[in-house]
């Protein structure tokens, strides 16, 4: 039986293009945030979530971090990594005198990624930003009175009749998203053809209150056993000033030695552990049609 793919959408957004390839054969169900999105899987609406997690240029997606730690209960079950490329976008009724537009509507991340051209090319202007960069090109095609512009890609461009005005606005080359497939269940990837680039596994840690030297010794729990960590992250446990756990990326996936006798070893410190997901990560190569600069 197919899945039921939930995504940040609407049509159009980078998510989308992201579950398109991940999961081309799988029913898509577009929703407006990505707190729907882990709410339709937790409420057995949907099988999997597919979410942005992380930016090459602006970091952690803030929101899918706290959601996964504090509001659901759904393991990571994979991930892909996909080039993005953010283009400015106006109704065709102001394609000539862009350069006039006040406000520029997208995704926070989006408008993060392109902070140089705004303040550059768009001094003045004001940027506002919404639930997704395909949200704020539906908008801008709505409102023709309006002088604004959308932050988004070229199937957005496309999906809502907007003219692109200047191609590749974000502020460096290497530009990547990380997205998250979440489930209750192992997912079974089929029908795609990205490229699995190893394995990953989540942990997230809390350290014990006031013991000196604590991220230090959590820390050589993994290096003694040479555990490459792709990404160390700390985050407001949301209890009080002063009190983080810390999310961290193993790269590798779990085994039977290595990750549970480092994960005793962090328990004897008086850390509490989670396992957030042990899953694979798969990557949409830069050639991929759908994400690629026109
Ligand atoms: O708004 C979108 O199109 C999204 O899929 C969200 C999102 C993000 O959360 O970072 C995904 C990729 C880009 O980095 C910009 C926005």
């Amino acid at each position: 039986m197919g899945y039921r793919v939930a995504f940040l959408g609407p049509k159009a957004t980078f998510t989308d293009l992201a579950a398109a390839k991940l999961f081309p054969d799988e029913e898509r169900i577009p929703l407006l945030t990505i707190p729907e999105c882990l709410d339709a899987v937790q409420e057995d609406q949907a099988d999997i979530a597919l979410i942005p997690i992380e930016n090459t240029l602006e970091g952690s997606v803030n929101i899918t971090l706290d959601y996964l730690v504090h509001e659901v209960e759904l393991p990571i079950q994979g991930e892909v990594v996909a080039p993005i490329s953010q283009h400015l976008m106006v109704h065709p009724n102001h394609k000539e005198q862009w350069e006039n537009i006040e406000t520029i509507y997208s995704h926070s991340h989006a408008i993060a990624q392109c902070h140089k051209f705004l303040h550059k090319e768009l001094k003045g202007s004001v940027s506002e930003s919404v639930t997704s960069t395909a949200a704020a090109a539906q908008y801008v095609f709505a409102h023709p009175e309006l002088r604004i512009a959308a932050i988004a890609n070229e199937l957005a461009a496309k999906e809502y009749g907007l003219e692109i005005v200047r191609h590749n606005i974000h502020d460096f080359a290497h530009n990547h998203t990380r997205f998250i497939a979440v489930s209750k269940e192992a997912i079974r990837f089929r029908g795609h053809s990205e490229k699995e680039n190893g394995s990953k596994t989540t942990l997230m840690v809390t350290l014990p209150a006031d013991h000196p030297g604590a991220l230090h010794q959590v820390l050589s729990a993994f290096s003694w056993r040479k555990l490459n960590l792709s990404k160390i992250e700390s985050r407001p446990m949301k209890t009080g000033l002063g009190n983080y756990f810390f999310i961290i990326d193993i790269n590798m996936e779990m085994d039977e030695v290595l990750i549970p006798s480092t994960i005793s070893e962090l328990e004897t410190l008086g850390c509490t552990v989670k396992i957030l997901g042990s899953y694979p990560s798969f990557l949409i190569s830069n050639q991929s049609k759908t994400f690629s600069e026109t």
